[in-house]
């Protein structure tokens, strides 16, 4: 998928945000951080209080000026009529939303007679909180952003929502609105779904089998512990794309089970081949290409300040740590950290951790 084409900056503002959630409050505090004058709506007043109370932008009183842009951040359900209402109320301004699926609300606004106006877009970043209170300016930070423009998107449109991308500092990059709802099937919806029934397997379990919990069963479990609200609208936005992954992976779990109950290696190892394929695939941080990683697992004594002598001796050591993750266990008297490095470095950082006095292993 090509980049959006680069042109000089023309958001100047003030843009206008409706729905000061957790996306619409970082965008506000992303754009306040670059100066530009950001207007806040919300229906929740205690939304709107707690992100201008932050710092992303001040709430509409009706005198403001005119926004050059609408940013529309609600819950899917809604986006349509609130994306409508703000190409109706803003006649000079363009429009945009952040919503995860795209072509249902395309579907409506299309007869809009000033859609020319509209360029959907989707941030590919949020955190397991809804709400502004966890918003953050830096949650887009190095993330993918699709801009989705339709049929007849106006060339200005595209490329306001595209420098709406840019200032928040995430990486811009061109869709069309069916495309993108493929795309995040694969790569989100169906990832969260399978998430989902895997912890599901776990809700009931008997309390010794969960005592052996490692980092496994968190890592492949994680996003499941997100708030149920966004997906229940998300999902059914995104039947059709969703339905036809899931058919391939029933398709998929037929062939694991007569290769798991038949004995065939061969079929198990073309399993978890693929497995690994799959993993290889995605691209690496701010979308470059993969390069390999291995890593260094540090015990840290649960004492103050030690994670922050590790990440001291981490710094003298000059090695970028590219990922970490903390595995916690309240039961044990510390923690793991796993320093996620290039391969190329690890032996040097697990060496001279170890010289550090760190109980190390790879
Ligand atoms: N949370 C995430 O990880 C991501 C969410 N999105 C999309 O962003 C949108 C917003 O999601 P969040 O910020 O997480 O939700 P949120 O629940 O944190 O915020 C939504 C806000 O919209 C307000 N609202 C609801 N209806 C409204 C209306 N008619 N007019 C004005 N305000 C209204 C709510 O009071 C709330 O403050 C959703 O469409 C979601 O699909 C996109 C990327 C990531
Ligand atoms: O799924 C992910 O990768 C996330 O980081 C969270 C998220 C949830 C919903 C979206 O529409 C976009 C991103």
């Amino acid at each position: 998928m090509p980049d959006v084409d680069r042109r000089p900056v023309a958001l100047v503002g003030p843009v206008r945000i409706v729905g000061a959630g957790l996306l619409g409050a970082s965008i506000g505090l992303a754009l306040r951080a670059r100066g530009i004058d950001v207007q806040l709506e919300d229906l929740d007043p205690a939304n709107l209080r707690t992100a201008s109370g932050l710092g992303a932008g001040v709430p509409v009183t009706g005198s403001e000026p005119e926004p050059q842009l609408v940013v529309v951040a609600v819950p899917p359900d809604h986006l349509a009529r609130v994306i409508e209402g703000a190409l109706e109320a803003h006649p000079q301004a363009f429009v945009t939303d952040v919503g995860s699926v795209k072509s249902g609300p395309l579907a409506t606004v299309a007869e809009h007679a000033d859609v020319a106006r509209y360029c959907g877009s989707h941030p590919m970043a949020g955190t397991q909180h809804t709400g502004p209170l966890t918003a953050s300016a830096t949650l887009f930070e190095g993330r993918p952003w699709a801009v989705t423009p339709h049929a007849t998107t106006s060339p200005v449109a595209t490329q306001v929502v595209t420098e709406l991308a840019e200032l928040t500092g995430a990486m811009p990059l061109a869709f069309g609105p069916d495309e993108h709802d493929l795309a995040v099937a694969r790569t989100s919806h169906v990832p969260h779904l399978m998430a989902a029934l895997v912890a599901g397997r776990l809700a009931d379990a008997p309390e010794g089998h969960l005592a052996l919990s490692g980092p496994g069963v968190r890592d492949v479990t994680r996003v499941a512990g997100t708030d149920p609200g966004m997906w229940l609208q998300i999902v059914p936005a995104n039947a059709s794309a969703i339905l036809a992954l899931l058919g391939q992976i029933r398709a998929d779990l037929d062939r694991l089970e007569s290769a798991i109950e038949s004995g065939d290696r061969d079929a198990l190892r073309g399993v978890l081949a693929n497995g690994v394929a799959g993993t290889r695939a995605i691209p690496g941080k701010h979308g470059g290409p993969v390069r390999p990683t291995s890593s260094v697992f540090v015990h840290v004594p649960d004492q103050p300040g030690n994670l922050a002598r590790l990440f001291a001796d981490v710094d003298a050591v000059g090695v970028n740590v590219e990922d970490v993750r903390i595995d916690h266990d309240p039961a044990r008297a510390g923690g793991q950290v796993e320093l996620v490095v290039d391969e190329t470095r690890v032996e040097e950082l697990a060496s001279s951790l170890d010289a550090r006095g760190w109980a190390v292993h790879q």
